[in-house]
């Protein structure tokens, strides 16, 4: 048997040093451009909402689509350094012409500070990130694998703490990035006229990606590479395609059954393939339910944008995720995980999964439930089958006004009655009711003519100052806002005559009393969840893979994600339920179903070393002793020929 002494420094291989600072800068690229991309289609290309979100979210899906050509390239053909290196390339490329993109002086030729020629923006633009996508896609499930590669037998700990720092360096790299991208934006650039700075916002990625790729050749002398046995992939799909077929030809109940639908392509494949392709397939199907988590948890991002309790926040909510990651993810690994050990609980990968997925159900429970309080605090708005009329009184007296043919108002002098009722018209509310006798001037407003009204004008949280004019006469008065609050000023006739004092302030909408700490919870139980059920599933995917099929089962596990995503998108399609917390709710109990599912099919579920198993067939297959001795002294032979060129140690227990 062989063994490879790589380089070591507490008991990690060297090598995975250059992989994780590669893998964090990779992710400062990916996340740092993704934070300013709607930015950029929106203030630069000047697309509308609609197409700016659709072409992110259909980039987004892409990214995510990707890594199975990546795996198949990396598995069949060139292995997953070349495969990492060559995409790497593609991805630099991409970001380079994304960052040139949004150069506005390129075709500035009037240089009024606007792009003359959009298409040729779009065009490149739309190149860029195809490259990206095909970049970042395609080397997601080789880097991952390729981390694994470089651990040998004996060091299955560090194995599986090497997924943890993994996952620790995406989110580092995600956090800086989501952080520092929006202020380079924010910054002014430019040759002829001085311009929102998207060429550093997308240029500083770009050179992260540079960076990445140089720290990962930089390792090269130190990797553990291995080449693939061929076109792994073709081998597969012929092998699965042979078994179905002749299975069918085999249905009668004359022949004897098989223990495997696999084995019915015992008669023309090697049984080594055939046991490796069982595993892999195993895995698969265990996988068909994890797409209702990632449902829950992309629109995890959603649920903090709800009826405006964080006003103008979203864009820092985004860091939320990486930094909670960085203290859970080491709390669990040094804490939780080993007092579990400790009270003689058995606290398998399945069951970690498995108990993420309630996380993240019980996320959305909390959600629901801050929904609820929130939706106590909104005004009652009419249904379908009712409108709302508002009547401003701005007589001298209290009026008593008559709806035909029975509905009656009492509204006192500079009173303001809301009044719901069935089949009438509905009106317009107004923000500041003109009882002057002239025209008015409000800051910022447009002028309002006498018995007139403003429309709604959005104002930012806090203490507000108004300044009111006509002709030589002026007042100002100040008010306080609240988030999500909406108000009716009543100007009356003698507002310059007692200095302001006068205007009345009709609350329409209270302001949220619910506080956004709130959503914390939240957002911690969903990122455990991920703790749990993400770096746990990145590490299964490596430890359940045969060798040749480690990056095919980690674009396996990425594709859970592209399906969860899908769903999340066909689900806004779909529609809405009536009212958003039934919608949580919903969503809730659809992961807890998913989730009892998914603990049945885990508890079927055999662990396996996949090394083990082919050197079991391999001696089932009589290749031991002779043969297996041949092999491994050809083993040695290009093991020798590896050490002598990257100065790797090697030797024979
Ligand atoms: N936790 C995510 C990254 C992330 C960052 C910021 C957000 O608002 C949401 C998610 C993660 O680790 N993803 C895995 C990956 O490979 O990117």
């Amino acid at each position: 048997m062989l063994v490879y002494l790589t380089a070591e420094c507490c008991g990690y291989p060297i090598s995975i040093f250059f992989i994780v600072v590669n893998e964090f800068c990779e992710r400062f690229s990916y996340y740092g451009m993704r934070a300013v991309l709607v930015l950029y289609f929106r203030y630069f290309l000047l697309w509308d909402d609609d197409l700016a979100t659709s072409i992110y979210h259909a980039f987004v899906a892409l990214c995510y689509l990707t890594p199975i050509l990546g795996a198949i390239i990396a598995d069949s053909w060139l292995g997953k350094f070349k495969t990492i290196i060559y995409l790497s390339i593609v991805y630099a490329i991409g970001q380079v012409t994304m960052a040139i993109s949004t150069i506005h002086d390129i075709t500035d030729a009037n240089r009024d500070g606007t792009p003359d020629n959009f298409t040729f923006h779009i065009a490149l633009s739309m190149l860029g990130l195809i490259l990206i996508a095909l970049g970042t896609g395609g080397i997601k499930p080789c880097v991952a694998a390729f981390g694994g590669d470089q651990f040998q037998e004996h060091q299955s700990r560090q194995l599986n703490t090497f997924f943890s720092v993994f996952y620790l360096c995406i989110n580092a790299g995600s956090l800086l990035s989501t952080l520092i991208t929006p202020v380079l934006r924010a910054q002014e650039c430019g040759i002829h006229t001085q311009q929102q700075c998207y060429p550093l916002a997308f240029g500083v990625p770009a050179v992260l990606m540079v960076i990445s790729l140089v720290v990962f050749i930089a390792g090269s002398g130190m990797y553990v590479k291995t080449d693939p046995e061929g076109n792994i992939m073709w081998s597969v799909c012929k092998c699965i395609g042979f078994a179905i077929k002749n299975r069918f030809r085999h249905r009668s109940s004359s022949y004897p059954k098989r223990e495997h639908w696999m084995d019915w392509a015992n008669e023309k494949y090697d049984k080594l393939l055939i046991a490796q392709i069982k595993m892999v397939l195993k895995v698969l199907f265990l996988y068909i339910p994890l797409p209702m988590f990632w449902t829950l948890f992309d629109q995890k991002v959603s649920i903090c944008h709800f009826s405006g309790l964080l006003g103008g926040l979203p864009d820092q909510m985004q860091t939320v995720n990486p930094i909670l990651i960085l203290t859970l993810v080491p709390i669990m690994d040094r804490l939780i995980f080993p007092l579990i050990q400790k009270c003689g609980l058995n606290f398998s990968p399945l069951k970690r999964m498995t108990v993420g997925m309630l996380f993240a159900a019980m996320a959305f429970v909390s959600a629901a439930l801050v929904q609820i309080e929130i939706d106590k605090t909104l005004p009652n708005f009419p249904s379908s089958s009712e409108s709302q009329l508002k009547v401003v009184n701005t007589y001298s007296t209290t009026l008593n006004v008559t709806i035909s043919p029975n509905e009656h108002l009492l509204i006192e002098s500079f009173g303001v009655q809301l009044h719901t009722s069935k089949h009438t018209y509905s009106t317009i509310s107004c923000m500041f009711v003109n009882g002057y006798t002239a025209d008015l001037n409000i800051t910022n407003l447009d002028s309002i003519e006498p018995s007139a009204t403003t429309n709604y004008t959005l104002v930012n949280q806090g203490k507000r100052d108004f300044v009111l004019r006509h002709g030589e006469q002026w007042c100002e008065f100040s008010r306080k806002f609240g988030f999500g609050a909406s108000y009716t000023f009543l100007i009356p006739s003698t507002v310059f005559s007692d200095d302001c004092e006068s205007i009345t302030e009709v609350e329409d909408m209270k302001p949220n009393s619910v506080h956004m700490a709130l959503q914390i919870p939240q957002y911690f139980l969903i990122t455990t969840g991920e703790v749990m059920f993400s770096v746990t599933g990145l590490q299964f995917s490596y430890s359940q893979a045969p060798k040749n099929m480690k990056s095919v089962l980690q674009a396996g596990w990425l594709c859970t994600n592209a399906v969860g995503n899908i769903i999340v998108l066909i689900v806004a399609e779909l529609g809405k339920l009536p009212k958003q917390w039934a919608e949580y709710l919903l969503f809730a109990s659809l992961l807890v179903a998913v989730s009892i599912i998914f603990s049945i099919m885990a508890y079927f579920y055999t662990y396996i070393d996949p090394a083990e198993i082919e050197a079991q067939v391999r001696k089932e297959q009589g290749l031991e002793p002779e043969e297996m001795e041949k092999e491994t002294l050809e083993m040695e032979e290009k093991d020798e020929d590896q050490k002598n060129e990257q100065g790797v140690k090697q030797t024979k227990i």
